[in-house]
């Protein structure tokens, strides 16, 4: 049995000596980790099931992100820093936030210099708000670290969005955060290479069927796609990986994914590739997939939304027409 560890701030497991939260109530499976260019690995895409390549040197350009190097390089811009008085940092959107009634943001987004950040980090007290710098990387970073972007292995990257069809890269969005920084679970509408570049996360994943278990917000509330809570613990089955420098953690579309920086990393830092989703397929098969499925839900409350008129009336409405109906 794993050494379990508890103290003021919860409870940790070791997890490949790397100490985790630990979660009682997760079954949790092991994801294949396979060399970049193990056959396997296109097939794995294919399917979308998440799959962990290792020594891929896909982004090894940037393994020497560590605050100094950022600090030297990465301009003199200002950065979209989340800071939460707890250690979670759910994502919200900001314009539904003012439209939605008694809705208090879980975080504070606030621009602020790499200096101001890199200081924060480093003074930071326990009685201090966490933070968590989260910046699309666009052309306003300095020359090195453009330099060693376009390092990526695109060609690699560029080939797999092909072979798999998908839409355009959209975003890379550039992550540093705390150890014990904890991204709670939810699931994004785009296909993603998540790169580690320095310290240890460990990424909780659940495929898109385990949907009933985790309870999204509505469509229309500004944590749409984030779970709200967890209830059915029992019958959550899930995945679990630990990503470390240099690792790419492929994360299929409308999978679940939590996501800590563990509790004995130091600073972690990482670089995600959204890449859009390929067009529908003219061939719809049945039974749906889970991915499909909620494709579906979703139309179903973006279109209730429009034809109520009022996002507020899209709850009531499929309660009525469920209730005691659908049992
Ligand atoms: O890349 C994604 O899909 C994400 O959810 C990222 C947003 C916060 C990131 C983290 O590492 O905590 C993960
Ligand atoms: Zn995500």
């Amino acid at each position: 049995m794993a050494s379990v560890v508890s103290d003021k701030r919860g409870t940790y497991v070791d997890l490949e000596g790397h100490t985790v939260r630990k979660y009682d109530f997760l079954q949790l499976s092991k994801i294949p980790r396979l060399e970049f260019d193990d056959p396997n690995v296109e097939s794995i895409i294919a399917n979308e099931e998440p799959v962990l390549l290792v020594n891929s040197n896909i982004i090894s350009s940037a393994l020497k992100w560590d605050l100094d190097y950022l600090k030297k390089n990465l301009g003199a811009g200002s950065f979209s820093v989340y800071s939460s008085k707890t250690c979670k940092f759910m994502y919200y959107d900001e314009k539904r936030a003012k439209q939605w009634p008694y809705f208090i943001p879980p975080t504070q987004r606030i621009h602020m210099k790499f200096e101001e950040f890199c200081s924060r980090v480093r003074n930071l007290k326990a009685s201090d708000s966490r933070v968590y710098l989260q910046q699309m990387l666009d052309d306003s970073v300095g020359k090195n670290i453009v330099k060693d972007f376009l390092e990526f292995k695109w060609q690699w990257l560029t080939e797999m969005q092909r072979k798999m069809n998908w839409g355009s890269l959209t975003s890379n969005l550039l992550l540093i955060g705390l150890p014990g920084n904890i991204t709670p679970v939810h699931y994004d509408e785009q296909q993603n290479f998540f790169g580690q570049l320095t310290g240890f996360k460990r990424v909780i994943l659940f495929h898109p069927d385990q949907f009933k278990c985790l309870y999204p917000f509505p469509l229309y509330h500004p944590c749409d796609r984030q779970s709200q809570r967890f209830p059915k613990l029992k019958e959550l089955k899930g995945y679990e990986v630990i990503v470390g420098p240099g690792d790419v953690l492929y994360i299929p579309m409308y999978w679940w994914h939590h996501v800590e920086s563990t509790m004995n990393s130091g600073i972690t830092t990482s670089v995600n590739f959204w890449f859009k989703a390929g067009p529908t397929p003219s061939q719809i098969t049945h039974p749906l997939t889970a991915q499909q499925k909620v494709a579906v839900m979703r139309n179903i409350e973006r279109m209730l939304g429009e034809a109520l008129g009022d996002p507020h009336e899209v709850g009531p409405l499929l309660n009525c027409m469920v209730n005691g109906r659908y049992t």
